[in-house]
């Protein structure tokens, strides 16, 4: 199992956050996009969620360039088999890139932007599918905790940037955020995302 089921949730809310702070205009849109599904009266639930699809590609968009596990889990193959024009003998190990795979500029436009409209009236889903997204993995051994882990990433971001407004501390400017990745088996943040938030629903937070 992959370090701390929850660890893998918090880092991915962590990067979107991110993400979302340094494009002021996706922050703004996804904000426009709460505001007029749930208004601004009561906070975002569960059930608000299948409503939101600009959530969801500013999700998709964050996982891409963020996997939480890079190089996915081990594997190992039962029978010799080619891959493309590579040949890989039964009981090898397999490290699949996935980190690579969803910066791969054959596969996406401006792979290296943080663009959720590229999901537009796409059909590509988080579900392994689609080889080109394949942040939960693919196939029998992908991860059995996506729904939770999906539900957990949605409902976090969409009531953090619902409740809040934020703004990176010392009058920092948004293209000053610091982005760089601790790459190992995990993919955190090398350093937490620091950001100080004000108040925008007009009903109480902790209700
Ligand atoms: C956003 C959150 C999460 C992400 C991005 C994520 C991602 C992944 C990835 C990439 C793998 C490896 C798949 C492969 O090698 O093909 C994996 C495996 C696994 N994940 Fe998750 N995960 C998340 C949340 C969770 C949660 C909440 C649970 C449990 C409640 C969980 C339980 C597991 C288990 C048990 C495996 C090993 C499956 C196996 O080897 O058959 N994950 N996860």
């Amino acid at each position: 199992m992959l370090a701390g089921s929850i660890d893998t949730s918090a880092t991915a809310i962590e990067w979107t956050l991110s993400e979302l702070i340094k494009n002021p205009r996706v922050m703004k849109k996804l904000q426009m996009e709460l505001e007029s599904v749930v208004g601004m009266e009561r906070k975002v639930e569960e059930s608000d969620l299948e409503k939101l699809e600009y959530l969801d590609m500013v999700i998709k968009e964050s996982m891409r360039l963020h996997p939480v596990a890079p190089l996915l889990i081990p594997h190992e193959s039962r029978e010799d088999c080619m891959v493309g024009e590579f040949f890989i003998p039964k009981r090898s190990k397999v490290i699949v890139n996935a980190w690579a795979i969803m910066r791969d500029p054959s596969a996406w436009d401006d792979a290296e932007k943080f663009w959720p409209e590229r999901f537009e009236g796409s059909s590509i889903d988080l579900k392994g599918h689609d080889f080109e997204l394949i942040p939960f993995g693919s196939g029998r051994r992908s991860c059995p905790g996506m729904q939770l882990g999906l539900t957990l990433v949605r409902l976090t971001v969409s009531q953090v940037v619902h409740c809040f407004d934020w703004k990176l501390p010392n009058n920092m400017l948004s293209s000053e955020l610091d982005m760089t990745e601790e790459f190992g088996l995990s993919m955190p943040r090398a350093n937490h995302l620091l950001a100080i938030p004000s108040q925008r629903l007009h009903c109480h937070t902790d209700s």
